[in-house]
């Protein structure tokens, strides 16, 4: 008879049978996938069947944000941006896969909990300034809706006012958004989404309808949400002057997180500040990586590639059987 603690070996490879447990338990123990993030996508699926042809707009999409990040997320015209925004949203639900959100799981939410979620977890800015505020509400009374439909009846004056000061447009407090600038609609957008203090505030190109100078002064205004009241902030954006501003931002490609770039601050022997910005490829959890196509194009390479495991990295060559 085997017990545990003996040495015998317990399969052809030599491993005793007191290491396999050891290894099982080491797994079972290990911390689950992105316990610690605010929002964990784990091989995120979702298709759309219109017609009869089948839609795959995320194809297994792994993200991880962590509590208290301002994230850009970019991506080509139908890379599944605005589906992913939508699941988060707690307005679609994914197919496979699994996704949590400050504790909620969005696969496993009833009609109540969706709704408790909408209202209190997550606060979204879309693109369309129209879409964002009730028309004939003053800008206070629009920031006072949401508190008002929780339930939340003191302080809600206050709160609007205070809301709308930090992001400074507090003189347009008792205008109606056609009395006000695009800037300051999204401005006071960004005010309603906040009126809840949700974990998590999600835009889908708030500064799409935007020129460029306006457009800073909104992002600005999320970095100051994002400050002053510690809410996580993912953005997805075309603007590339919003995507170069933020610490991480994340490309999705083909219905997957493909790359992100990583800034951070450096100071010279100067003094002088400056921003050092570097690019990764993502890892999936099945250790799939996706190459940048102009990398692969450039090396021609397609279907097959040679891998070489190095001392410190590993080489990726082009498939010479071909030739
Ligand atoms: N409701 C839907 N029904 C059918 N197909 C859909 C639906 N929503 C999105 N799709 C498809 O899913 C894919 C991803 O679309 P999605 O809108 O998420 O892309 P996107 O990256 O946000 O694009 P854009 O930058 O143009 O908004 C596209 O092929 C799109 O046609």
């Amino acid at each position: 008879m085997t017990k545990t603690g003996t040495t015998l070996p317990a399969d052809s490879s030599g491993t005793t049978l007191e290491e396999l447990e050891q290894r099982a338990t080491a797994r079972r123990d290990r911390p689950s996938y992105g316990h610690d993030a605010l929002i964990a996508c784990d091989r995120l699926v979702r298709i759309f069947t219109t017609d009869g042809v089948e839609v795959q707009a995320l194809q297994g999409l792994d993200l991880l944000v962590k509590e208290g990040e301002l994230m850009a997320l970019v991506g080509a015209s139908g890379s599944g941006k605005s589906t992913l925004m939508n699941i988060l949203a707690g307005l679609d639900v994914p197919t496979a896969g699994a996704a949590r959100v400050a504790g909620s799981d969005l696969l496993a939410m009833d009609g109540k909990a969706r709704l408790r979620y909408r209202r209190e977890v997550v606060g979204f800015v879309w693109q369309q300034t129209a879409r964002n505020l009730l028309p004939y509400l003053t800008a206070a009374q629009n920031v006072a809706l949401p508190m008002q439909l929780r339930g939340r009846t003191k302080r809600k004056a206050e709160r609007a006012e205070e809301l709308l000061s930090m992001l400074g447009i507090a003189e347009a407090r008792d205008r109606r958004p056609h009395q006000l600038s695009g800037g300051q609609q999204q401005r006071v957008a960004i005010a309603v989404a906040l009126a809840n203090n949700p974990a998590l505030l999600l835009a889908d190109e708030p500064t799409g309808e935007l020129d460029s100078a306006t457009g800073e002064q909104v992002f600005a205004a999320f970095r100051r949400a994002n400050e002053e009241l510690g809410t996580t902030i993912v953005i997805v954006t075309h603007d590339q002057a919003v995507a170069s501003e933020v610490r991480r931002t994340v490309a999705i490609r083909d219905g997957r997180t493909s790359s992100e770039v990583l800034r951070r601050t450096e100071v010279d022997e100067l003094g002088q500040e400056s921003t050092v910005a570097r690019e990764y490829a993502m890892l999936d959890r099945a250790g799939r990586l996706q190459l940048p196509a102009d990398y692969t194009r450039a090396l021609g390479m397609e279907h097959r590639v040679a891998l070489e495991l190095e001392q410190d990295h590993i080489g990726v060559w082009p498939d010479d059987e071909k030739h």
